[in-house]
């Protein structure tokens, strides 16, 4: 049976610091309408999607960090998507903060069946950034300070008919991520980003900053075998700018399509998971490869 569909990256531009949640969705659920009607039966949204990129400003009240996180997933807010996505019958992908019953802070991600059921839940585990207010920076970049490191692994669910991995953001660029993907068996991964433009502790590299996204990405998909579909929060946001690029990578490391701007931006490609074959039975087949007992280092602890 064929294991082919279409499949969406829907790049957000910037979310205003006084946007509302409730503003972020019907955008979200234009993009939605945009990519079923090219034949989505996926749609994947960006990292912390329902926000500006709060993790820029410095804070230490407690209730005014928490109202940037969601408490409950699904709530009133994002209902209209939910409610868009089972009426459309297509599936998505969402980012958000998520604030636990205990008082757990994640940077999670989501997957959503085309019936409205959570399928899929990540809690980003590689957090950049720092903890302190650091006043030489022109933006901060706290979530090291906002949230807690993800507790549930890097996983892969069936979907789709097929196995999808998930990642957030600064995960993409650790191979370790993808790796444990790809043994996981996935076939999919999905991911979104808000990567800004300007990296204060090293400048000199700012102008690598859409390669190093690529760079990352194609890498991934490559050495695992695998599709990969990464979607940025893009543009001039509250004085710092984020990259767009969002990506629809093959297994080969080919990218299939690549937003062209740095706003509210639908992409899309027809995803074959029949194709991972290509690579994972031969250059990267891991049964017949892989030598795991000369990669211990990697997993030592730091
Ligand atoms: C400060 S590290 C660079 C920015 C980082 N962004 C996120 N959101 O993880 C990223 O890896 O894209």
């Amino acid at each position: 049976m064929s294991r082919k569909f279409i499949v969406a990256g829907a790049q957000l531009g910037p979310i205003a610091k006084d946007e509302s949640r409730a503003s972020a969705v019907a955008r979200m659920c234009d993009l939605m309408r945009a990519a079923h009607a090219r034949g989505a039966s996926l749609v994947v949204f960006p990292e912390l999607a329902l926000t500006t990129f709060f993790p820029r400003w410095f804070m230490e009240d407690e209730a005014e960090i928490d109202a940037w996180f969601e408490t409950e997933m699904p709530n009133g807010t994002v209902a209209p998507l939910f409610d868009l996505a089972r009426e459309l019958g297509i599936g998505f992908h969402l980012g958000y903060a998520e604030l636990t019953p205990e008082g757990r802070h994640f940077n999670t991600a989501i997957i959503v069946s085309p019936e409205g059921e959570i399928v899929g839940k990540y809690r980003k585990i590689h957090l950049p950034g720092h903890r302190e207010n650091e006043d030489w920076r022109p933006f901060q970049h706290l979530e090291k300070r906002y949230f807690e490191k993800g507790d549930l692994g890097f996983p892969v669910f069936d979907a789709f008919g097929g196995k999808l991995g998930m990642c957030i953001c600064n995960d993409r660029r650790w191979p370790e991520t993808w790796r444990v993907l790809g043994l996981g068996g996935a076939e999919l991964v999905v991911l979104g980003y808000n990567t800004p433009f300007h990296y204060p502790p090293a400048p000199e590299h700012d102008h690598l900053q859409y390669f190093h996204n690529e760079l990352s990405v194609q890498a991934g998909c490559y050495q695992n075998g695998l599709w990969a579909v990464a979607v940025a929060k893009a543009g001039m946001e509250e004085g710092s700018e984020l990259i767009g690029g969002s990506v629809i990578v093959a297994p080969t490391g080919e990218i299939l399509a690549r937003a062209a701007t740095t706003g509210d931006e639908v992409i899309t490609a027809e995803v074959d998971l029949d194709r991972c074959a290509e690579i994972r039975a031969n250059v990267f087949n891991f049964a017949q490869h892989r030598e795991p007992q000369d990669y211990a280092a990697i997993t030592a602890p730091k």
